[in-house]
């Protein structure tokens, strides 16, 4: 295959062709694989007169679908621009031969209309993606047209960039300056880009073409690559040309700006061809790329450094012969163009050591080799006076045999440094294992810590299991809330019936102190006096009520006291509660005595009553004191019996209380049952997850030793992917964020925006490549 193909591609007759007449007559047979006839008209061509006949590389008829016409011209494209090629797809023909229709499609949506461009794109993407792990990609785009002798940009965000210049470099070749790159990470990023450029160029209705395009439009694909073992480069790029179309004034019935712009294209594809036309005579040493800017900027593409397929568009129609005669000479000129497409390759500094050290050993072979031709030279000149000490026949022999070894060593040597670059990318491969293998087993003690956390949940800092604790820990303060509050209650209810009784007992105390006094008041009908002998009537009243009033004074004060008192000894009821039954036993039985003399007393008196009126005031005052001891042992009575009460509400309270407390320890121990079988279930769980990992851990060494051992397999195909980006220009139109398309099974994937790619760092500016691409340098 040379470097510049040539195919043609004959359309279907058009409406306005077809309307003429003779269903379009035809001057254009195909016969495929590679030739075209062109008759000066159908009458010429139905008698079977001479055509004019050209070869081509390929042709395609009026039947022929996009996929065909991909497959046989843009598919090898692609592989050329991934082995590092520079590679041009250009569209030539006249005004409506089917440019735009081969190079984007009729729609770019449907799939069997859409044209080289798009075909292009997803070829492009699918081989990326099924590219050798070890590499790593950036493709970036560019469109330009070229309208009026200027260059614009169409992926200008600000269109601005109306006027670009072309210009050379040694390092990048021939460019457009300033133009806009925009990094692409899938087929439909590309279209998408496309779509939008497209939209910017300048288009007219023509008297040829309704949607006739007025420049010549230039979509850039550039592919970086960089194997990340080797750390060599590769650069491919790829231009798609969609040519204005080359028309003659008269036919197209063009005036005004519309001429000018038909002068301007003509102009420039005249130029096109002068270029052709200098390529192809022998001995022209110059060629006028600098006639246009189409010429300048595809300069490469034609005579240059590129791989390079003309698509020569024609119409079938006899109307257009001339034309398709013109356009067919074009393309046949072509044809003899001899480009210089080399691959776009940079080497490592370690590959450039690899190459150093093999021309080392091939001299130090060719020495050997000298040597040896010297020594046999030697031996075959005839014996002079001074060859007496010539080599004997066993030294030529030993001299082969030395010959020999020398090679064998060189042979070794190689051998062995093969050897040894196998065993450092083993070693390499260990490293990468046993980091893999550390990681594991820090996660595996990760998880056994967290399982020992679980054990001591003081320590606990696992999320679900402080929730948990968190949840039993408010269950608890609700339940020594509510046992709290229940207590409060019991309490409250127990102050109430106190105060009852206690409201009770102060009601009755008014009476009960009129019934004590009472008896005394109204001294007992036996101990009443015998009137005769009775002292005056007023004098006994008068002590009567002195006595009353002493005796209401002392009981209230006697209440007041064993008020205080009950009040200080509620504290200490529970200690005294024995103690004051005790007592109480005692006075019953000291009151039953003192009963039982008072009984005595008044059986003697009734039996002295005849005389009693003559009672001292001894007796008397004996009487008097045995009473005031009778109503304190009465009042002391009542008090024991007060205390005695109180104290059984109290005991009852602590009853209930105790009933609470009980149930209360009971929910305790059925919470801590619950919490205990929880954290057994998750303990258990923890064991499992533990037990998987240490399968999955003996796996991961089982496969390390037999990584070691066993001979390299061959490499499973990585897997396709497919990947959104997002790509942002700037204000000055370079590229921010990462494009950077890895394999999958190379570790590829897309980084965000903003976050560095975790490419590795490399000796021979890999990533610094990549930066450098991406605009990000
Ligand atoms: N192979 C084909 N099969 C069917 N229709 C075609 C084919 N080639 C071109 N056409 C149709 O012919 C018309 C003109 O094609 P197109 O616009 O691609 O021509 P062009 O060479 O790009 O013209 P211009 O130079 O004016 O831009 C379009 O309507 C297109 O759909």
């Amino acid at each position: 295959m040379g470097d510049v193909r040539v195919v043609v591609r004959v359309r279907p007759p058009n409406a306005s062709e077809i309307a003429r007449g003779n269903n379009g007559q035809r001057c254009v047979k195909v016969s495929p694989p590679g030739l075209v006839h062109v008759y000066s008209d159908d009458k010429v061509m139905e008698a079977g007169g001479p055509p004019n006949s050209f070869t081509f590389d390929n042709v395609f008829g009026e039947e022929s679908t996009q996929k065909e016409v991909f497959e046989a011209v843009a598919k090898p494209v692609v592989a050329d621009v991934l082995e590092g090629y520079n590679a041009t797809i250009f569209a030539y023909g006249q005004t409506s031969s089917g440019k735009t229709f081969t190079m984007e499609g009729a729609s770019i949506d449907d799939p069997a209309l859409r044209g080289i461009i798009p075909r292009t794109a997803t070829e492009l993407f699918a081989r990326l993606m099924d590219a050798d792990e070890n590499m790593e990609f950036v493709v970036k785009v560019s469109y330009i047209e070229i309208y009026m002798e200027r260059i614009r940009d169409l992926l200008d965000p600000y269109k601005t960039k109306v006027n670009l210049q072309v210009r050379e470099d040694a390092e990048k070749g021939i460019y457009v300056d300033g133009v806009t790159e925009l990094c692409v990470t899938s087929d439909d990023e590309l279209l998408t880009t496309m779509r939008s450029g497209a939209m910017n160029r300048a288009v007219a209705a023509t008297g040829m073409n309704e949607g006739s395009s007025r420049s010549h439009s230039v979509f850039m694909v550039t592919l970086y690559q960089r194997n990340l073992e080797t750390n060599s480069t590769k650069v491919g790029k790829l231009y798609l040309v969609d040519l204005a179309g080359s028309e003659m004034v008269r036919k197209t019935q063009a005036s005004g700006k519309q001429l000018e712009e038909a002068k301007t294209i003509n102009k420039s594809l005249s130029a096109l061809g002068m270029v052709i036309n200098a390529l192809t005579t022998p001995n022209v040493g110059f060629v006028p790329y600098r006639d246009s800017k189409l010429t300048r900027v595809l300069q490469e593409s034609l005579g240059g450094n590129s791989r390079t397929a003309l698509i020569i568009n024609v119409s079938p129609s006899s109307y257009n012969s001339p034309e398709t005669l013109s356009t067919l000479r074009f393309g046949n000129r072509a044809k003899n163009i001899k480009n210089k497409a080399v691959v776009n390759a940079e080497k490592s500094a370690e590959e450039y050591k690899q190459l150093l050290a093999k021309a080392e050993k091939a001299m130090t072979m060719q020495q050997n080799y000298i040597l040896v031709l010297e020594t046999r030279l030697k031996q075959q000149q005839p014996p002079s006076a001074s060859d007496a000490d010539a080599p004997s026949t066993s030294e030529v022999a030993a001299l082969a045999a030395l010959e020999k070894l020398q090679e064998r060593i060189v042979q070794l040597e190689e051998e062995l440094s093969e050897e040894k670059h196998e065993s450092q990318r083993r070693g390499d491969e260990i490293r990468s294992l046993t980091s893999v293998l550390n990681e594991s087993q820090r996660e595996v003690e990760e998880l056994k810590s967290q399982k020992d956390a679980w054990d001591l949940p003081r320590h606990e800092d696992h999320t679900s299991r402080h929730l948990l604790e968190e949840l039993s820990h408010l269950k608890l303060e609700l339940d020594k809330l509510q046992f709290e509050n229940d207590e409060i209650k019991l309490h409250v209810a127990t102050l109430q019936q106190e105060n009852e009784r206690l409201a009770l007992e102060s009601d009755a105390r008014a009476t009960s102190t009129d019934e004590l006094v009472a008896p005394v008041v109204a001294p007992p009908a036996p101990v009443s006096p015998p009137a005769p002998v009775s002292p005056p009537r007023s004098t006994i009243r008068l002590e009567a009520d002195d006595q009353k009033e002493a005796r209401v004074l002392r009981l209230e004060t006697d209440l007041k006291a064993a008020q205080e008192e009950l009040m200080a000894h509620q504290t200490q009821a529970q200690k005294e509660i024995q103690r004051f039954m005790d007592e109480r036993r005692q006075l019953t039985t000291q009151i039953q005595e003192l009963a039982n003399q008072l009984q005595a007393v008044q059986s003697s008196q009734q039996a002295v009553a005849p005389a009693a009126t003559g009672m001292s005031a001894r007796e008397r005052q004996h009487m008097r004191s045995i009473q005031q001891k009778l109503e304190q042992l009465v009042a002391v009575h009542r008090q024991l019996l007060r205390k005695y009460a109180s104290l059984e509400s109290e005991h009852n309270e602590a009853r209930q209380k105790l009933g609470l407390r009980d149930d209360r320890i009971k929910s305790l121990e059925a919470n801590t049952r619950l919490m205990a079988s929880n954290m057994r279930a998750q303990s258990e769980k923890h064991l499992e997850e533990l037990s998987a990992l240490h399968v999955q851990l003996a796996e991961l060494r089982r496969n390390m030793s037999q990584d070691a051992d066993a001979p390299e397999e061959p490499k499973a195909a990585p897997m396709p992917v497919r990947r959104s980006a997002s790509v942002y220009v700037n204000r000055q139109g370079s590229v921010v964020g990462d494009g950077v398309i890895r394999p999958i099974r190379g570790g590829g994937r897309r980084t965000s925006t903003l976050e560095p790619s975790p490419a590795k760092p490399d000796a021979a500016g890999g990533l610094g490549f990549l930066q450098r691409m991406l605009g990000l340098k």
